[in-house]
């Protein structure tokens, strides 16, 4: 029976020794480690495999991956263009450099060009103890392009593999292996498994994404005691360039985190590909046979399928239209209608305002009002919750005095996101702007039933707060057609705009009401200009 795969150098067990060093850096304040995979693989500058995967496998897992670069590839959708081997002995150097340095837990390795290069990574795993060896046996891409030739064979069976915690060939690689045998049905598979588990790994993964006729996608595991079928659907798409790879990386990264093999394998890495692939099988990169995929399932978020504003311009605060669920059910019509009325009248920014829906039903109906503002180039904001703001990827928020001060919401929405805050004050409009804020809501301006116990400031107070704000102004409270033209008239510094609630969606017919209240603030502006 063959008992390979990396163990500890010493009595020490792994964890013993991370602790006595992570405690030693603790003391020194530098934080706790984290979980390290080393990918020791090949460049693939398409990025759909290789050292490429393995970073994003790594971090869509969590998990920390450092890199040895064995070769560069000149690669993309269409196929493999040249390959640049990386000198053996610089190999050898970027090995020492993480080794000696990083506390590495798991060490991955995909394409290893030469003989040379599998010599200088067993010297350095007995150099630096790892706790353990994944050894994906890259040898041709998928698209038939050879990584590593026949004279590698000899040396992965007899040095590599008897190393290995873990081997996970494709059904090609498994047959060069095993001296050119036939690999056709799952049964194949089985005899395979067990004929390469005889050469010394403790594991072995046969790989089935490219047996034939089979519409499921079948992998086999095999422990040396016992076998497991392990089945998923089988996505059709294009996009399946680096399975290997990232399948082999998500099992190393498993590992590191400290999970038993099978539910490695199993549980995680199996599901994971197959997630990725069902996500991005629609995602069009390159136009070659076969595309990448999208590991941080993060490529196709609204902002790329429509037009996204590139940065907050205030004169989109002109005719703000603020929601209200109360009213758009009163009148008995959708949220994302009320949106596309809104916006077909001529609203420039819409912000979600809805106090009392369930978290989930507020992100759905984010997400369907964003769709229809993208579509359009129009703003969407989101009243104060800034969680809803980021999982719907929305334009920004619009947050009050008692909701997440501006500069908490500047730190979690990052520096793109446009925030506004509602002011009555002086003090607060500088507040909204030392804490990062892109505009500021002043208001009420007149009495609204749409806020209980909400002191209006009148024109009087809006005015103070535009004279002195460095930020943009829209004005907010009790604003419909017949006092509109009024503020605006008034050609204030920094007011930019009205924000409306009742006056467009306490209404039977939104767009006419948009259209009529945007003709009027167009007629007003004009005239302030002219004064
Ligand atoms: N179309 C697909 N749908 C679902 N899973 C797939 C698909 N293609 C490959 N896989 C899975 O991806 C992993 C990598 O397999 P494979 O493509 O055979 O390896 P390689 O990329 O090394 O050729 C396996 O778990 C396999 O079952
Ligand atoms: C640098 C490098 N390493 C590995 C693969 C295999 O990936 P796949 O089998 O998905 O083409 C590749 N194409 N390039
Ligand atoms: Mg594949």
């Amino acid at each position: 029976m063959a008992c390979g795969g990396v163990i500890l150098c010493n009595s020490f067990s792994f964890y013993q020794k991370r602790m006595v060093m992570s405690s030693r850096m603790q003391e020194k304040n530098y934080g706790a480690s984290v979980p390290h995979v080393l990918s020791v693989a090949g460049s693939d500058s398409g990025a759909g495999a290789g050292i490429q995967a393995d970073l994003k496998a790594c971090a869509a897992r969590g998990v920390y991956c450092s890199t040895v670069i064995t070769s560069v590839t000149a690669q993309n959708t269409v196929g493999v263009q040249a390959v640049h081997a990386v000198p053996e002995d610089f190999v050898a150097q970027q090995l020492k450099s993480v080794l000696s340095d990083m506390q590495v837990d798991v060490v991955k390795t995909g394409m290893l060009p030469s003989v040379g290069v599998v010599k200088v990574l067993l010297q350095s795993l007995t150099e630096f103890s790892v706790r353990a060896l994944v050894v994906d046996p890259v040898m041709v891409s998928t698209s038939g392009d050879v990584l590593a030739g026949p004279s590698i064979l000899s040396t992965f069976r007899e040095e590599l593999l008897p190393m290995a915690n873990i081997v996970t060939p494709n059904i090609k690689e498994a047959s060069a292996l095993l001296g050119g045998i036939c690999l056709k049905t799952v049964a194949d598979m089985r005899n395979a498994a067990e004929l390469l588990h005889a050469l010394g790994p403790r594991n072995v993964l046969l790989k089935g994404g490219d047996l034939p006729d089979s519409s499921d996608a079948v992998d086999i595991f095999f422990n040396g005691e016992h076998f497991y079928e392990l089945r998923s659907s089988r996505i059709k798409t294009r996009n399946s360039h680096g399975t290997g790879c990232t399948l082999a990386s998500c099992i190393a990264a498993e590992l590191a985190k400290g999970s038993p093999m099978l539910t490695a394998v199993r549980q995680v890495a199996k599901r994971y590909v197959e997630t990725a692939l069902e996500y991005s099988k629609d995602i069009l990169i390159g136009n070659g046979i076969q595309g990448p995929f999208d590991h941080l399932l993060r490529l196709k978020s609204g902002s790329h399928s429509f037009h996204r504003k590139d940065a907050f311009n205030p004169s989109d605060l002109f005719l703000y239209a603020v929601t209200d669920s109360g009213m758009n059910k009163k009148w008995g019509r959708p949220m994302v209608d009320a949106v596309a009325a809104a916006i077909q009248g001529g609203a420039t920014v819409v912000q979600l305002r809805d106090k009392d829906a369930e978290t989930r039903e507020f992100l759905e109906t984010a997400k369907s009002c964003l769709a229809v503002c993208r579509s359009h180039g129009v703003l969407l904001l989101i009243n104060d919750r800034v969680d809803v703001a980021l999982a719907s990827d929305a334009d920004g928020v619009h947050v009050g005095q008692s909701d997440m001060p501006a500069t908490v919401a500047r730190t979690l929405l990052g520096p793109e996101k446009i925030i506004g805050v509602s002011c009555k004050t002086i003090e607060q409009a500088q507040q909204a702007w030392i804490g990062g804020a892109d505009y500021i809501g002043c208001g009420g301006v007149y009495s609204t039933n749409t806020k209980a116990n909400n002191p209006t400031i009148g024109l009087d107070g809006l005015k103070t707060v535009c004279s002195a704000s460095k930020l943009p102004v829209v004005a907010i409270g009790g604003i419909n057609a017949s006092n509109a033209g009024t503020v605006m008239e008034m050609g204030l510094p920094n007011l930019k705009g009205v924000a409306v609630v009742s006056a467009l969606f306490d209404r039977e017919n939104v767009l006419a009401e948009t259209k009529k209240l945007h003709a009027l603030l167009m007629e007003a502006s004009s005239s302030s200009k002219t004064q």
